[in-house]
């Protein structure tokens, strides 16, 4: 299958991010693409006091319409990285989801681990301010096989994953709006390993750039491999990369390491807890 991750420089102006949106979908259909993957926040990403306004249903709202079209008319998958999705007044979800080619939506995931963190003098994002956590794990079925749902931060909570190859997930869908600072010790380094140790592709679309005055992400979408192979890797700026994705190559890491066979849970599940 061929594959395509938008990098997106998302900002406050949700018409034209959508217009962004179609203009790199067009793009990545006409290259060939079988399945697009966008960023987390891909319609929208601004001040958490104004999330709420920008939210919608899903699938009821225009957003999902509008993709579900897409999809549609290019015949393709479309893996959204997220959106606001309504719940309260002041409080959204922070929601994934995946459309096939007829425009049916094939699996929702609201974001389980919520971005709050500080680090002193550098920086500090409270998303708890303004989303509420998903409490469900999702998988989608895809021509290629099974394939994990998750969000940006939850990529540091590696049970997740663990769980999903269990469950037989070939494919780990992790967009995200990475930051600068944390993204350029941690972004790659994490993303390999969930690859290597789940033995599993690893597909991360991320928004790159400033977002909000003196909040950069840091960009560098890429598919790891399951042996732990970058085999796409966008430059700075946005746009669009590919990757085909050999399937087989699961199989012949899960044969050679049978590390997923070798687990011996029952010593140590309990400190997981
Ligand atoms: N949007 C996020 O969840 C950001 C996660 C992040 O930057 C990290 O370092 O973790």
């Amino acid at each position: 299958m061929k594959i395509a991750l938008v990098q997106m420089n998302t900002k406050q102006d949700k018409e034209k991010n959508i217009k962004d949106i179609k203009n790199f979908i067009d793009e990545a259909a006409g290259n060939g693409a079988e399945l697009v993957s966008l960023p987390e926040y891909c319609t929208y990403l601004g001040k958490d006091e104004d999330k709420s306004k920008h939210a919608e249903l899903i699938p009821d709202g225009e957003t999902f319409k509008l993709l579900s079209n897409l999809a549609k008319k290019h015949s393709i998958f479309i893996h959204v990285g997220s959106i606001l999705e309504e719940y309260s007044e002041d409080k959204s979800y922070n929601t994934s989801f995946m459309v096939n080619p007829d425009g049916d939506m094939i699996g929702k995931y609201r974001k389980i681990h919520l971005f709050d963190i500080e680090i002193e003098g550098i920086s500090k994002y409270m998303e708890s301010n303004s989303i509420i956590n998903g409490e469900s794990p999702q998988i989608v079925d895809l021509p290629i096989g099974k394939a994990g749902l998750s969000i940006c931060y939850d990529m540091r909570f590696p049970e997740l994953y663990r769980g999903y190859a269990l469950e037989g997930a070939k494919v780990l869908f992790i967009p995200a709006a990475f930051t600068r600072y944390t993204g350029m010790l941690h972004w790659e380094l994490i993303l390999r390993a969930r690859a290597v140790e789940n033995q599993c592709f690893v597909i991360a679309a991320g928004q790159f750039g400033e977002n909000l005055p003196g909040k950069e992400c840091y960009g560098s979408s890429m598919v790891v491999d399951p042996w732990g192979v970058v085999i796409s890797r966008a430059s700075e700026g946005t746009g669009v990369i590919y990757a085909n994705l050999d399937m087989s190559l699961v199989e012949k890491a899960r044969t050679s390491i049978p590390s997923l066979q070798n687990r011996k849970p029952e010593y140590y599940k309990d400190l997981t807890k």
